[in-house]
């Protein structure tokens, strides 16, 4: 099987602006001209977070302002969204047939239907590629089998192919009543953590629920690891002694964390949660381009085998599959195998 095409953007090169095609002058980097407008913010959080519910709320109030938007669901598994989709993954991968076929359970499905999807990635870049110079943002929505962007290789195709196109940010959801608990509240931040440092994306934190529980006491749990250690103190279990020596150590991550407090529910916090967006695109450009610009080699390199690696993984998986099942069924696998090759991606109608 053919590995897919990358976007052209990041094969220019090592850092050189390239030529243009006629010799003379050179043309601009496409990197140090990544546009700031669409802003791209990816929905990552805990099932159960608020994501769906904080994107529709995004959704009415961006539009109340006249913003343009447009909306990517990555949830495979999702069975209501409220709000307008324009590029859908249940329109493409049948998540209850990859489970079948693959012989994996919800957890598994979800993750191998977003694996697939995102070898075709390039297909998302192209259009979003042609309906970006009329749009102001992009939200994506996303699982909450949050190690697709921990462990898995599709988190990072998708992180890094955006970002060599588009602004792009993090938007890391957390329920706050959830975190009352300081060791839910650790763990939450661990994942926060390592999502931060993997994809190097800025990040905007959204206490979400504040309907429900302020965030106050939370954002002095990060400014103030004594006090964090203070209540993880009252706890005496394994975790809360590993979360205690833990602590100190998240404090630089702390330290360059945007967090804002929000209520997907009655819209407080919307306010403040697009002027720490504006922040975070404005750090995208300021940090993670220069970043880019001295990887980029290394990552397109990383991105088109962690392609190569997922394709043939499937095909592993097939074929494994193929052997445990009876002929009879071996239309049906020929009809999958020939999805998991060729499938097309493409866009529902524009938002109103
Ligand atoms: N009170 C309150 N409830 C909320 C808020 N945001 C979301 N919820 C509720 O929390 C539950 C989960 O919300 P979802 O938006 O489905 O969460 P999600 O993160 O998309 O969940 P997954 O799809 O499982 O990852 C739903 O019952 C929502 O109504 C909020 O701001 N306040």
């Amino acid at each position: 099987m053919s590995s897919t095409a990358v976007p052209e953007v990041v094969l220019q090169g090592d850092g050189a602006a390239p030529s243009s095609a006629s010799g003379s002058a050179p043309a601009k980097d496409p990197l140090v001209s990544i546009p700031k407008s669409p802003i791209v913010i990816l929905m990552i959080g805990m099932a159960g977070s608020g994501k769906s519910t904080w994107m529709h709320r995004l959704v009415a109030r961006l539009q109340s302002e006249k913003k343009r938007i447009y909306t990517i669901n990555l949830d495979p598994a999702v069975r209501k969204v409220a709000y307008p989709i324009n590029i859908d993954i249940r329109d493409t991968v049948n998540y209850k047939e990859v489970m079948k076929h693959f012989g994996l359970g919800p957890n598994g499905g979800i993750m191998t239907s977003l694996n697939l999807f995102a070898t075709k990635f390039d297909q998302v870049l192209e259009l979003l590629d042609k309906r970006a110079p009329e749009l102001d943002y992009i939200l994506i929505d996303t699982p909450g089998q949050i190690e697709v962007f921990n462990w898995s290789a599709s988190g990072q195709i998708i992180c890094d192919a955006l970002a060599v196109s588009f602004t792009t940010i993090v938007c890391y959801v957390v329920d706050t009543a959830r975190c009352a608990k300081p060791v839910t509240f650790m763990s939450n931040m661990l994942y926060a953590c390592s999502i931060l440092y993997k994809t190097k994306l800025p990040f905007v934190v959204a206490f979400n629920k504040v309907d429900v529980m302020p965030h106050g006491f939370l954002q002095e749990w990060m400014q103030d690891f004594e006090k964090l250690g203070e209540a993880l103190s009252r706890e005496t279990s394994y975790v809360a002694s590993l979360s205690r020596s833990m602590s100190l150590a998240m404090e630089e991550f702390y330290i360059n964390l945007r967090s804002v407090g929000v209520s997907a529910v009655t819209g407080a916090g919307c306010a403040d949660f697009e002027k720490a967006v504006a922040d975070a695109a404005e750090e995208f450009h300021t940090s993670y381009v220069p970043f880019l610009l001295e990887q980029r080699r290394d990552m397109e390199e990383k991105r088109q085998r962690a392609i190569d690696e997922q394709i043939k993984s499937f095909e592993k998986g097939l074929n494994k599959a193929k052997r445990n099942r009876d002929a009879r069924d071996d239309d049906d696998m020929d009809d999958l195998e020939d999805d998991v090759r060729n499938f097309n991606i493409s866009e529902r109608s524009e938002l109103d």
